[in-house]
């Protein structure tokens, strides 16, 4: 860097070594001043300085520390270099540490006089306050019930703290019931007051401040959700998640990790991530939104149990997952979709989504240039059912992934070549097969091998869907169990004597809330919310050179 960048710089004492301390306009740089007999000027500089990002920095505060003081208060007892310098400012900044966590760290430079340290202090808030991203009052929902019910502890002990460093101001309500903040956000929070919401919950906890939120701008701007291919005015408030619930997959899939600092710092540094959110509609009446998976079959069919279970919190998924897999209930039904356009690539392409993605940035470029003749063409088309793609069949499973849904039980998660903010979701089928053949293909759900790989499995990346539950009459596939390449695991009668593949239906799991109605119409709303979050980091990003 070149001398005039430099905001500020002095040498000043860090753990009784001499430093020379930069400020230039992006990073905080410091490295030590070695005594050297080598050199007639009687210093020399260490090879390495250390770097933080500016707008990595959580806050520069003036150092109350005890020794600090009684170095003031003793003047003649100084004897060490630090007591020299009793005037001291600490620097708390974000520090990584392994698999995309984040922690919040401090360094503490001292100085003889109190001026340059004040001037310090002033210098570096100054930078930080050109930082406009950053959220200075946030309205806070806790979820006391989610997960092992520690929202309020994680909340008090974890998050709290890093909020006050930053100087935060929060408005915090502790739910009282479901729907709790839902309805607050919708009807009473004056949303003109706050820069975010922060939820601190699972994913269905989000799903509530995900429909408030939405449901309110809407409503303010005369939008009627009830339309189908309404264009809905996206959210301008950013939402921060404290991962305190069972899956936390929106969480995981978003950061790389369920960390409540790695969270909080994130709100800190006001990150923003776009992210598609899937409107739901039956027969034109919406239904719900949904930002993570819509699953039909299998996992409504985990969800519904799994409520039963409540009280054994996160292993309640457990239990019901190894239910479920052993009713190995299969169901009827007709998938209709409109595929994606070709550049924003295929769920089996390995082109992971990670911060920064060119893919999401593309489709967010492109949605800006759309003029209104080939929106108007584009409907036209989409309502003459135009290149929709029909498949009727018997399905184990209905999955769509509008984001990779990657999270602690499955690391790469349902579709790992999803994207967050591309405008798509990955519809994935699969049909009716043996026990075996669906153990297999739930196993590569948590190891690299491709899950997708199967006969029975099949991927669409696609913009819009429908599901018409029943009896495939019209093209039914060939009974799985009689497929040459899948030989069934023994049946297990006594929990599969009711069960009537002609009738039976599942429900469907919308980010862990039941819907209900089976029939559906979703329909991708391309980057409608963004999140205090930035993707998932390459492991290099971690590193800074001055
Ligand atoms: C042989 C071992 C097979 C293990 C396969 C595991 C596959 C797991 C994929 C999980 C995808 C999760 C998608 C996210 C769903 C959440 O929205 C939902 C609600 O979360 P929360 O509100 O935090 O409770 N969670 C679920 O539906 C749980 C699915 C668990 C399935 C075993
Ligand atoms: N105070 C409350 N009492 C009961 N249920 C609540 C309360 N606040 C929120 N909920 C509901 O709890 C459900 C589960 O919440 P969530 O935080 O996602 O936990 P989990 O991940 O364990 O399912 C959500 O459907 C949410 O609407
Ligand atoms: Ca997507």
């Amino acid at each position: 860097m070149e001398n005039q960048d430099k905001i500020i710089c002095s040498e000043l004492f860090q753990k009784q070594r001499k430093v020379e301390v930069v400020l230039y306009p992006a990073v905080l740089a410091w490295k030590e001043i070695e005594k050297s007999s080598k050199r007639s000027s009687g210093t020399s500089e260490s090879e390495h300085s250390q770097t933080v990002k500016v707008c990595e920095i959580v806050a520069v505060h003036k150092t109350e520390d005890e020794a600090d003081a009684q170095a003031r208060s003793h003047p003649k007892k100084i004897n060490q270099p630090s007591q020299q310098y009793p005037y001291a400012f600490t620097v708390s900044y974000v520090r990584r540490t392994r698999q995309h966590l984040w922690c919040c760290a401090d360094v503490t430079f001292h100085c003889a006089d109190q001026q340059i340290c004040e001037q310090w202090i002033q210098v570096a808030n100054e930078q930080l306050s050109l930082l406009t991203n950053r959220p200075k009052n946030l309205l806070v929902y806790i979820n006391p019930y989610g997960g092992k019910r520690r929202g309020e502890r994680i909340y008090e002990q974890k998050v709290a703290p890093v909020f006050r460093r930053a100087g935060i101001f929060t408005d915090v309500i502790v739910t009282e019931r479901a729907n709790h903040a839902r309805d607050h956000l919708k009807t009473e929070a004056n949303l003109d007051d706050y820069d975010g919401v922060v939820c601190v919950g699972g994913d269905g906890m989000f799903s509530e401040i995900l429909h408030g939120l939405v449901t309110r701008i809407q409503t303010d701007h005369g939008v009627d959700q009830n339309q189908p291919d309404a264009e809905l005015v996206p959210c301008s408030l950013r939402i921060g998640i404290i991962p305190a619930g069972s899956t936390d997959c929106i969480c995981f899939a978003t950061q790389g990790t369920n960390d409540p600092v790695t969270s909080a710092l994130h709100i800190v540094v006001g990150d923003s991530q776009p992210m598609d959110v899937c409107s739901v509609h039956h027969n034109g009446v919406f239904l719900k939104y949904s930002v993570s998976l819509l699953g039909y079959g299998f996992y409504g069919d985990v969800l519904t149990d799994s409520e039963r279970n409540r009280w054994l919190g996160p292993a309640r998924y457990d239990l019901s997952g190894f239910k479920t897999f052993l009713s190995h209930n299969y169901y009827g039904g007709t998938v209709s979709f409109l595929p994606a356009d070709d550049n924003v690539g295929h769920p089996r392409d390995k082109l992971q989504c990670r911060s920064g993605c060119r893919i999401c940035q593309h489709k967010h470029s492109s949605k800006d240039e759309h003029d209104e003749a080939s929106e108007e063409k584009e409907k036209a088309a989409e309502d003459s059912d135009r290149g929709w793609s029909v498949i009727h069949g018997k399905f184990i499973a209905i999955n769509s992934a509008s984001m990779s849904c990657a999270c602690p039980r499955s690391p790469k998660g349902l579709s790992p070549f999803a994207h967050l903010a591309d405008g798509t979701t990955d519809l994935i089928l699969v049909r009716k097969c043996s026990r075996l053949d669906f153990f297999r293909h739930l196993l590569r759900h948590t190891n690299n091998d491709d899950q997708f790989d199967h006969w029975f499995v099949e991927v669409h990346r696609v913009r819009k869907f429908r599901f018409q539950p029943g009896h495939p009459d019209l093209a039914p596939l060939e009974d799985a169990s009689e497929h040459p390449e899948s030989p069934d695991l023994s049946p297990i009668s006594s929990l599969q004597e009711t069960y009537d593949d002609r009738t039976a239906e599942s429900s469907w799991n919308c980010d862990g809330e039941i819907l209900h109605h089976t029939a559906i119409q979703v329909s991708v709303q391309c980057q409608l919310i963004r999140l205090f979050a930035r993707g998932i980091e390459e492991q290099q990003d971690a590193e800074v050179a001055v």
